[in-house]
């Protein structure tokens, strides 16, 4: 594991507006695993972590052919119908296969989920045929091996059937177990820090007076940050004093892969997180061609990385995802992803300026997408409204209803 750059996040001077797509190319290609490896974690607390190595299965699945129904196996094809077999003695079911052989011309009980016994290779289902005196009748034909779930035909043994930086998600820990996997090597959990600031905020519970507002953000990107799977290390909330914001990050710093700040990031005279970075880190002001987010402050703080996300709830929202969601899956051992858009008609009208892409808090009803009322980026109903954004890139203009646009679910950022 080494350690990022100072200057991981230097813009090359001149640059005002960073397109968002060259925005994340930085990110992507200046970013690199921070975390260390666990090791030997069980299936049990799989869930959400991340693959430090390729994953090959220690044998097939399934292990041995078996039926797929409940029903009788005999030697296919069948051709020639009607048709009957003597039944054998016995059965073969799941957890108690029959270990004798089935002689030419006869047929076996055999339920879902039993080895197939030698000398037989083809199942018919139980719906498909009677049974009448131990003798089986059969009127449809049937082609040699139906309904027979054939060995390896999943799984070979020593497949690869997972690959190093995969999240792990209940459908990945499924495979694991399906080959008798236990435990895997997996990255230790990011650590990000969550840090509001201003003077103007207040935690949940503090007496407020009409000039303070709560601290919507905080609890907001706590909830992001271990949904995404990784560890939280709530750092409070700090006054616009730069003494405080210092303590805070030093904080940071220290018990953290990654902190995430929200507020104090534009150009204003309180703006005390971009002036902490810049006096004590290196910090590079990203003006991103995106609406919200436009102020976006990259940092590093004492060999920390620092998102300094803007104090809008809106904008920290659409920035901790576009921006963060990737870069934080990157630090943490995962893959950068981009994340999936559907193409889906527009349900409203929409006159965009130019110049930069825009995310509006949107859902889909009915196959269309519907957008938010407002696009204030302090209207905290929208975010809880919506499902998903609409992005829309720079170059887009007039947006009518049955515009195919880019809808992108929450689930495509992880959540
Ligand atoms: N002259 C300019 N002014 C502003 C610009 C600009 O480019 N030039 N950008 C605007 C945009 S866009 C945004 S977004 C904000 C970002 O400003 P900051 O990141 O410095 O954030 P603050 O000024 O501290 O706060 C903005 C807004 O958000 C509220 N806020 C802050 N923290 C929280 C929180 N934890 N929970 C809920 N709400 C929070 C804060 O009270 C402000 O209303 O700057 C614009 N101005
Ligand atoms: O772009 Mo600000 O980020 O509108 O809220």
């Amino acid at each position: 594991m080494k350690p990022l750059r100072n200057d991981c996040f230097a813009l090359p001077p001149g640059v005002n507006w960073t397109p968002v797509e060259e925005a994340l190319e930085r990110l992507r290609s200046r970013l690199h695993p921070v975390v260390g490896i666990d090791r030997n974690i069980p299936l049990a607390q799989l869930n959400g972590r991340i693959l430090a190595s390729d994953v090959h299965a220690p044998r097939a699945h399934p292990p041995s052919n078996n039926s797929a129904v409940d029903g009788y196996a005999f030697a296919g094809p069948l051709t020639e119908v009607p048709c009957t077999l003597p039944l054998v003695e016995g059965r073969s079911a799941a957890g108690e296969p029959y270990t004798g052989r089935v002689p030419a011309g006869h047929a076996i009980r055999i339920l879902t989920g039993a080895v197939i016994p030698a000398g037989v290779d083809t199942v018919v289902l139980e719906e498909d045929c009677e049974v009448i005196d131990g003798q089986l009748h059969l009127n449809g034909t049937l082609k040699a091996g139906a309904n027979l779930r054939k060995a390896g035909e999943d799984i070979q043994a020593q497949d690869r059937i997972l690959t190093a930086a995969t999240r792990l998600t209940p459908t990945q820990i499924s495979v694991l177990a399906s080959v008798g996997i236990g435990a895997v090597d997996v990255y230790q959990r990011l650590r990000v820090g969550v840090l509001s600031t201003g003077d103007e905020v207040k935690p949940v519970g503090a007496p407020v007076t009409d000039w303070q507002i709560y601290d919507a953000n905080r609890p907001m990107l706590s909830a992001l940050i271990t949904q995404l799977g990784y560890e939280l290390v709530d750092l409070g909330h700090v006054l616009d004093r730069a003494d405080d914001v210092k303590a805070a990050l030093e904080r940071g710093a220290e018990q953290c892969d990654l902190i995430l700040t929200s507020g104090g990031v534009s150009a204003g005279d309180e703006d005390h997180v971009s002036k902490t970075l810049k006096a004590h880190g290196e910090i590079s002001n990203w003006r991103i061609a995106i609406k919200p987010g436009r102020p976006l402050a990259l940092a590093m703080f004492q060999g920390t990385p620092v998102v300094g996300l803007p104090g809008n709830p809106v904008a920290a929202w659409v920035c901790a995802l576009r921006f963060g969601a990737p870069a934080m899956a990157l630090l943490a051992g995962g893959e950068w992803f981009e994340p999936q858009a559907y193409l889906v008609p527009a349900d409203f009208t929409k006159n965009k300026k130019p110049g930069r892409s825009e995310m509006l808090r949107a859902r889909v009803r009915d196959g269309k997408v519907e957008v938010f009322g407002s696009e204030g980026s302090g209207r905290v109903t929208g975010l809880a409204w919506s499902e998903g954004l609409v992005e829309l890139d720079e170059s887009a203009r007039e947006i009518e209803p049955g515009t195919a646009v880019r809808f992108i679910p929450y689930g495509s950022f992880g959540l």
